[in-house]
């Protein structure tokens, strides 16, 4: 029986349809000078002016001879056009989640939503950073700045390279049906924040940027005006490999006088992360404040903390603290005012993730969540999230809100405290050691952790890594500009330093075990807690590090990893092994690379392994 009480409010389909969405009016002036503005940012080099750019789907942009006329034609000529300047660009500007996971689901085939509500996505081929394809561009205003030659992560291009690779990006985002922009700001010190545009073949990278950069008001987006740098996101074309430089074909290629970044041959979304993070390393010590690779959080006293550690380390997991407010966890700059993120969002490793061990992190795995290269269910759509089939190094990236107790803006005082972690798969680190200013200076410049070899049966033999300032692969400056900073700001403020291993006790990784988790926090809660402070310590051999007798809820043979070896000339040769190891990677800082004085970097060396 039809319900003639209820008559329909529509006549057909596409009417209800239209009674489903409702808008607001835009401000048209507002609109033209975005368009202007993406239009300008899409300009090939050798055009005098950018592409036709609009807004909504490709169909409403439809011109007569245009590609897409000649693909409806069904001619096989369809993709061969040559002439951007006939053909429209759409582009997507600022989407909201909402209509990113629409664009993700209806054009990325490897794009799903899993039963949390989060979208699974893969990254391609690549499925982590390529720091030997980063270059930066050497050229007059930035060549006197940046830390080059041996040991450096900038490897060089010139300009006109750079030009080379920015069109080849331009020219394929221009060919697309759809684009995406994200406009958003980097830092929360809004003195010292930067616009960052992003242009984008991909919802994913779109998504990606909104949950990692600040996310505009719609006032700021509307006076949003020139972006300070701006970064082509090509990643799903290859560079051409007979390009000067080109190694392979992924290149990400940063040039500081252009303000742009380009990237080609890379889907992997932390290299646009650390592209930005890259910028701030140049940029932000110009002006006088220290960008530093570093989670953050705050305890209700208002006491600031610092982590610093390589990739791994636990930034992410031991910045996440239930007694403790989010600053953010990877990103931060100390300035006149104290610290703030550089980021909207965190970029969490995924594997062997667990509600109990992790809750804070877990529960941020949610609608609008990005899950990065994780394996899920293809019916229930649940995540196992201790499956490595695609990769080791699975993500979540979520905007920092998702954590319930984040502090927002995400800035703070001076810290109070310098955590600096490493994970020693060697097994021979104390869990926790009080650094002194020397000591300080000399593990931040040594940046070190020691990842296990790989994941294939049988190695055992642990990789030590130095990466000065716990982020090489980031600096734009010689390392010791960033230390003397710290140096300088720890001084003028009482910070008191502590070098945590995250990693392996008992034995090197094979033999050994990694510290549980539930430890490392009971240790992290002692130094907040003043506990540590006020410990009494004992210095143990070859690093001279000060180490407590006893630490609340930690088992005190766990303080002194020598009383943990079962094979003590194991745990002997390991540790001296590893000493030689620390000073010959320091050897290349023993001049103080300009910033220090040699006498300074004397008694930094002397503080290491003797
Ligand atoms: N004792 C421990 N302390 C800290 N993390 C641990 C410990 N044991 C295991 N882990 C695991 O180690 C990993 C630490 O990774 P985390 O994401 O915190 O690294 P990160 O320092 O933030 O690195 P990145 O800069 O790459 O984001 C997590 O997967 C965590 O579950
Ligand atoms: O940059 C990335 O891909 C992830 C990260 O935080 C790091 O490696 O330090
Ligand atoms: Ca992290
Ligand atoms: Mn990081």
């Amino acid at each position: 029986m039809v319900n003639e009480a209820h008559p329909p409010r529509a006549q057909d389909l596409e009417e209800l349809r239209a009674l489903q969405k409702t808008g607001r009016e835009k401000d048209d002036k507002v609109h033209a000078k975005h368009l202007e503005s993406l239009s300008e940012t899409l300009r090939s080099n050798a055009r005098e002016t950018g592409p036709r750019v609009v807004k909504g789907e490709p169909k409403h942009a439809y011109i007569p001879g245009s590609p897409r006329s000649l693909e409806a034609s069904g001619s096989q000529f369809a993709k061969a056009v040559s002439d951007t300047g006939l053909k429209p660009v759409v582009v997507y500007h600022n989407l909201t989640p909402a209509e990113l996971y629409e664009k993700a689901l209806q054009y990325e085939p490897s794009t799903h939503i899993v039963s949390s509500g989060a979208l699974a996505t893969l990254s391609g081929a690549k499925t982590g950073r390529s720091p030997k394809d980063k270059r930066v561009v050497r050229e007059a205003t930035s060549e006197k700045d940046v830390w080059w030659g041996e040991g450096s992560p900038n490897f060089e291009m010139d300009e006109k390279t750079f030009v080379l690779n920015r069109e080849r990006a331009v020219d394929y985002l221009n060919m697309l049906d759809r684009i995406y922009v994200f406009d958003g700001f980097a830092g929360w010190d809004p003195k010292a924040r930067k616009k960052i545009r992003v242009v984008c073949a991909r919802p994913y990278h779109a998504l990606f940027m909104h949950n990692m950069l600040i996310r505009p008001s719609e006032e700021e987006l509307a006076e949003f005006g020139k972006p300070d740098f701006t970064i082509y996101n090509a990643g799903a074309f290859p560079a051409n490999r007979h390009t000067s430089y080109m190694t392979s074909s992924t290149s990400i290629d940063l040039n500081f006088k252009a303000r742009e970044m380009v990237i080609l041959g890379t889907q992997y979304a932390g290299c646009m992360k650390k592209g930005v993070f890259t910028l701030m390393n140049y940029w932000m010590p110009k002006e006088g404040i220290l960008s530093l690779h570093s989670g953050c959080n705050e305890g209700k006293s208002g006491d600031v903390t610092l982590f610093f550690g390589l990739s791994g380390t636990g930034k992410t997991t031991l910045s996440a603290d239930p007694n403790r407010e989010l600053i953010g966890d990877d990103e931060h700059c100390w300035g006149d005012d104290g610290v703030f993120n550089i980021e909207g969002g965190c970029y969490a490793k995924a594997i062997g993730l667990k509600k109990e061990n992790e809750p804070e992190i877990w529960n941020a795995i949610r609608y609008g969540t990005i899950l990065e290269n994780v394996v899920f269910d293809e019916e229930t759509r649940e995540v196992d999230f201790d499956n490595s089939k695609i990769t080791e190094n699975t993500r979540a990236s979520y905007p920092i809100e998702y954590i319930d107790n984040a502090k927002l803006p995400c800035v703070g005082g001076h810290p109070k405290n310098i955590i600096m972690l490493c994970c020693d798969a060697f097994g021979v680190l104390p869990p926790v050691s009080r650094l002194t200013k020397e000591q300080a200076m000399y593990y931040f410049i040594s940046g070190y952790t020691a990842k296990v070899a790989g994941t294939e049966q049988g190695v055992t033999e642990p990789e030590a890594t130095f990466s000065a300032c716990f982020g090489s692969a980031f600096l734009v400056w010689h390392p010791t500009k960033y230390a003397s900073m710290l140096a300088e700001k720890m001084e003028q403020h009482g910070t008191r330093v502590w070098l945590i291993n995250t990693g392996w006790t008992a034995g090197s990784y094979g033999v050994g075990y990694r510290f549980k988790l539930r430890h490392t926090r009971a240790i992290v809660d002692a130094i907040h807690s003043g506990e540590l402070g006020a410990a009494e310590y004992e210095t143990i051999p070859v690093f001279n590090l000060q180490v407590p007798v006893a630490v609340t809820n930690v088992p005190s043979e766990l303080l002194k990893p020598s009383n943990t070896w079962a094979d003590k000339d194991g745990y002997d040769r390991t540790l001296n092994n590893l000493a030689d190891l620390f000073k010959s990677n320091f050897e290349k800082y023993a001049d103080g690379g300009g910033f220090v004085s040699a006498e300074v970097a004397h008694t930094i060396v002397k503080s290491g392994p003797q």
